[in-house]
């Protein structure tokens, strides 16, 4: 091809208008990406609707993913943030939910990009920051729903699932309704892999004096977190389901890297496998991995939430970019 010496530049926007995020689909179909005309990104697998890439503007990485994370829809994916839905780990003891596999059908099944919407098209928007949402859509009826999984949770229901970049921060959220004639529990949790750089050097806030349901220590679960040390440390394999009243920051090195913020997501699962359960878990690379990666992981999980016909269950986590 001849190139020429005064071709006119791409046009990314009407003039007069901000420069707009672009967003575009992968060859292959699997996945969306968009990105602010200010750098950041976002990389989202309709398989669970997982998102598998935060970057800031200067293609800093803030989620862990797995080096050997199936991206191909054989199996969750290990790391990024998968959709927990509507049951969190199993629950046994839970007629609804008993034969449901761990962390439910969502991030199994293939979902819906419904489409997306820019800050010059949001309504109320009252800053001039670029932001994008992206909105992925699952049902009772989509083709793409884990039939083998659906089977054991017989209810007609739609979830609305919206990831939404700002410069500075990332929004996850949630609408599950109950479409059929009677109500239904479930659970929901987004399954955040953050990536630190030394989980030795990691400090966690927000957490002091919340009550806490520690899954390591099966003897005696139940537990309160002390109100000093303010901030609690990872030191070895770390599975605790806590209920903080407040946000939840993650420092490094003393630097607050990260604030997690809820709505209508009571809890918040720490985890981190450590050495011995990341050398057990097959999709886990590098196995020293653990290293790198810190789960905050907001939900509603202490108990159900019992969503009525016709009505629904919304929840929300925000995740701001402090350093
Ligand atoms: O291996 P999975 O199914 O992705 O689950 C990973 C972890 O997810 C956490 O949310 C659970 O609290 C842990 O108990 C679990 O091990």
């Amino acid at each position: 091809m001849v190139g020429r010496a005064n071709k006119p530049k791409e046009l990314s926007s009407t003039p007069g208008l901000p420069p707009q995020a672009t967003v575009t689909f992968s060859e292959d179909n699997s996945r969306v990406t968009a990105e602010l005309p200010t750098g950041e990104s976002i990389e989202v697998l309709l398989y669970g609707a997982t998102v598998i890439s935060w970057k800031d503007a200067s293609g800093d990485e803030k989620l862990w993913l797995s080096e050997a994370a199936k991206l191909d829809g054989s199996k969750a994916v290990r790391g990024g943030i998968p959709l927990v839905f509507p049951v969190f780990g199993t629950a046994p003891a839970h007629p609804q939910t008993k034969d449901l596999p761990q962390h439910g059908f969502a991030r199994t099944s293939r979902w819906e990009f419904l489409g997306k919407s820019t800050s010059e098209l949001m309504a109320g928007k009252t800053t001039n920051e670029p932001t994008v949402k992206l909105d992925f859509g699952l049902s009772s009826a989509a083709p793409g729903l884990d039939s083998k999984a659906h089977a054991h949770w017989p209810f007609k229901f739609n979830l609305i699932y919206s990831v939404t970049l700002s410069p500075r921060s990332l929004t996850t959220s949630i609408v599950a309704t109950n479409d059929d004639n009677s109500s239904f529990d479930c659970q929901v949790l987004m399954h955040t892999y953050l990536r630190v750089k030394d989980i030795t050097k990691v400090e966690i806030s927000g957490l002091a004096s919340a009550p806490y349901f520690d899954k390591v220590d099966t003897a005696n679960p139940h537990k309160t977190q002390p109100a000093e040390p303010a901030a609690v440390t990872i030191t070895g394999e770390t599975d605790r389901v806590y209920s903080p009243v407040g946000d939840v920051t993650v420092a490094e090195d003393r630097v607050p890297r990260y604030r997690v913020t809820r709505d209508n997501l009571s809890n918040v699962v720490i985890w981190n496998p450590w050495a011995d359960k990341a050398q057990a878990i097959a999709d886990f690379a590098p196995k020293d991995g653990f290293r790198h990666m810190l789960c905050v992981e907001p939900g509603a999980v202490g108990g159900w939430q019992s969503v009525e016909a016709g009505d629904a269950f919304e929840g929300a986590q925000t995740i701001k970019l402090l350093d």
